[in-house]
């Protein structure tokens, strides 16, 4: 362990967040009463050029008059190229009360992005006397987001999370795909006898946002699965990232919450198997021993820290 310790990410559920489009107000209540921990009230790209006004104001509307319970809520501003993002900032922290908690930032290229956005906050935070600051959660979804995603997750005190946005993500990359996550048809390799072994072409951008998250204290988050007809395919791709380190998983329907939900609730199994760990080590440690054999298996003192990572999650998402 290097000397300056790993911070810990926030103490919150984060399995699922669920998007609405801020023009489409008949379907908040039904996300306030959905299992999602997160609701994302959508301005950006779910969101019209021509209806970005009205959608600020049903979503300042939903922010102060819906009861979201214990959810986490946040706004996925506009982003910073376009001419709405600053009126997003504004009209939110003027008009909405306390009970947001995170701006979510698009298309993030750089810590200075981060750093206009904070500035914009504090400034209406201070003139409107707001206490509780508002949280950022980020998507890094562009070739320059993923260069820079280091000095983004340390960019800001306000940063809590930090998601993968596969689509952006891939057009900016010049992917030569149409799907948003999982399989991609032309991404594999041939075996020796010449069957298709598919690989995962989202590997390497999950992995380095797990990487800056955890050095950070962030939240790691995959982002949308286009297909929502294809439960199978979102459970592998949720599978895949839960298995990477991130913590939760984006949906864009409905009927995505109890997929995430499943995969990223850590299962009855894991969790006797991880407390089984930790008795195993507490009796070697007894006898002065750093290593013990777990069902035929080594374990040692980093399976010690390997299992308390999934007591944690399930203590803390129990409450
Ligand atoms: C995808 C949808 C447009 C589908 O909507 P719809 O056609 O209404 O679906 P259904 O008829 O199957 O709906 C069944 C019932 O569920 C309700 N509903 C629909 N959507 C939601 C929702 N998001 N939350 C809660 N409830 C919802 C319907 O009203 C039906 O209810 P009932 O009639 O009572 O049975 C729609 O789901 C949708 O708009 N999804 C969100 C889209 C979105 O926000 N996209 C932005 C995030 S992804 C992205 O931006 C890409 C990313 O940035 C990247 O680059 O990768
Ligand atoms: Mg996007």
């Amino acid at each position: 362990m290097s000397f300056k310790v790993q911070p810990q990410a926030p103490a919150v559920p984060n399995r699922c967040q669920l998007f609405g489009p801020g023009s489409r107000p008949a379907i908040f209540e039904k996300m306030a009463s959905s299992a999602a921990d997160v609701i994302n009230l959508d301005l950006e790209d779910s969101v019209s050029p021509s209806d970005k006004d009205n959608a600020r104001k049903n979503v300042i509307e939903a922010i102060n008059d819906i009861d979201w319970g214990t959810k986490t809520l946040s706004v996925r501003i506009n982003g910073l190229d376009t001419p709405y993002w600053y009126r997003d900032v504004v009209d939110v922290l003027e008009k909405a009360g306390d009970r947001i908690d995170r701006f979510m930032i698009p298309k993030v290229g750089n810590a200075g992005d981060i750093y206009a956005v904070d500035a914009l906050a504090s400034a209406v935070e201070m003139a409107k006397g707001r206490s509780k600051k508002v949280g950022f959660e980020v998507i890094i979804e562009t070739a320059a987001g993923l260069a820079h995603v280091e000095e983004i997750a340390a960019a800001s005190p306000r940063m809590q999370a930090m998601s993968l946005g596969a689509a952006d993500y891939a057009a900016s990359m010049g992917m030569q795909t149409t799907g948003i996550g999982g399989t991609q048809e032309n991404y594999y390799m041939l075996t020796p006898d010449g069957q298709k072994h598919w690989g995962d072409p989202w590997v390497m951008p999950i992995t380095a946002i797990v990487a800056a998250c955890r050095t950070h204290g962030l939240l790691p988050v995959d982002g949308p699965f286009g297909d929502f007809s294809d439960d199978q395919g979102f459970m592998a791709q949720a599978r895949r990232s839960a298995t990477l380190g991130m913590v939760g998983k984006w949906a864009i329907h409905p009927k995505q919450v109890a997929l995430a939900n499943e995969v990223f609730t850590p299962s009855e199994a894991q969790i006797t198997e991880a407390r089984e760990i930790l008795a195993a080590m507490e009796e070697a440690e007894k006898t002065g021993q750093g290593a013990a054999v777990y069902k035929g298996r080594l374990v040692d003192l980093a399976s010690i820290r390997q299992a308390e990572v999934i007591v944690k999650q399930s203590e803390m998402i129990a409450g």
